[in-house]
């Protein structure tokens, strides 16, 4: 039975260089591909772990089909890509870096929505008063579901699609309000939007995240192993 824990970090984006950093202060000397092409590299000095090179997304899916063990990725990916994640994957350590907030935010000039209450008025008004549902534009889409009809019951929605400049599509007139990460607040701000008072869905960071299965399986106690001196490091 082949015993070698597969780590998979980000190949690329924001969370590449601090994922790398914290596993090089965890004892693990991970060495980058010389090639971008290849995607896989051994960790010097370190018997039975492979380095697993994807991105961000990639890691969240990967961890759940389980064709890697661990991985450093984005909670917010992780709860977003996988359906009833916490039966699949779970959250070893939380590691400070790549910090974000999943928000709702409406049109700076909706002065009087201020909740997500305010918002199901809304969304009852719209489609009262325009015949045609509240429009949700976002990438978020279970993220999204899960705040607005399980924790909030709000029921009269629809959500657009954006892959990106999620922010700009309500001025631009393609949706009402948005579900969308942010961190510094500068990209909401300028598009004069702001986020409702109990409109965080969920404040993400980089974590790193086991695959259930192989935790209880024979590789789980290197994988603890591993996720201890990430932890402690
Ligand atoms: N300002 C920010 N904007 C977007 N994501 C951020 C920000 N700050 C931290 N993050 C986090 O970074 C992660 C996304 O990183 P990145 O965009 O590199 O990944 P990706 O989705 O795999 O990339 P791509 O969309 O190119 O495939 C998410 O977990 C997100 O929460
Ligand atoms: O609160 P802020 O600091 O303004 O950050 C939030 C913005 O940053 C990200 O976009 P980015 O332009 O980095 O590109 P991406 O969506 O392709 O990741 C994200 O999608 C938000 O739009």
């Amino acid at each position: 039975m082949n015993e070698t824990v597969t780590l998979a970090l980000p190949s690329k984006g924001r969370l590449k260089e601090q994922s790398i950093g914290v596993l090089r202060a965890a004892g693990y000397d991970v060495r980058e591909p010389e090639d971008a092409r290849q995607y896989r590299a051994r960790v010097e000095g370190t018997e039975g772990l492979e380095i697993a090179f994807l991105s961000a997304s990639e890691i969240a899916r990967e961890l759940g089909a389980g064709t890697v063990d661990l991985g450093v990725t984005g909670e917010d990916l992780v709860r977003e890509s996988l359906p009833a994640w916490d039966e699949k994957v779970s959250i070893e350590a939380r590691l400070g870096f790549g910090r974000a907030d999943v928000i709702v935010a409406v049109p700076d000039c909706w002065f009087d929505v201020r909740t997500m209450a305010d918002l199901d008025d809304v969304a009852a008004h719209f489609r009262a008063g325009h015949g045609r549902r509240l429009r949700i534009a976002t990438k978020y889409w279970r993220l999204t579901q899960d705040f607005f009809s399980q924790r909030h019951g709000i029921q009269v929605y629809r959500i657009v699609e954006s892959l990106g400049a999620t922010e700009g599509a309500p001025a631009a007139g393609s949706a009402d309000v948005i579900v969308d990460i942010t961190s510094t607040g500068s990209t909401l701000r300028a598009n004069d939007l702001r986020v409702l008072d109990d409109g965080i869905i969920l404040e993400s960071e980089a974590c790193l995240v086991a695959n259930r299965t192989a935790l209880a399986g024979a590789k789980g106690e290197r994988m603890r192993q591993i996720a201890a001196s990430v932890l402690f490091a």
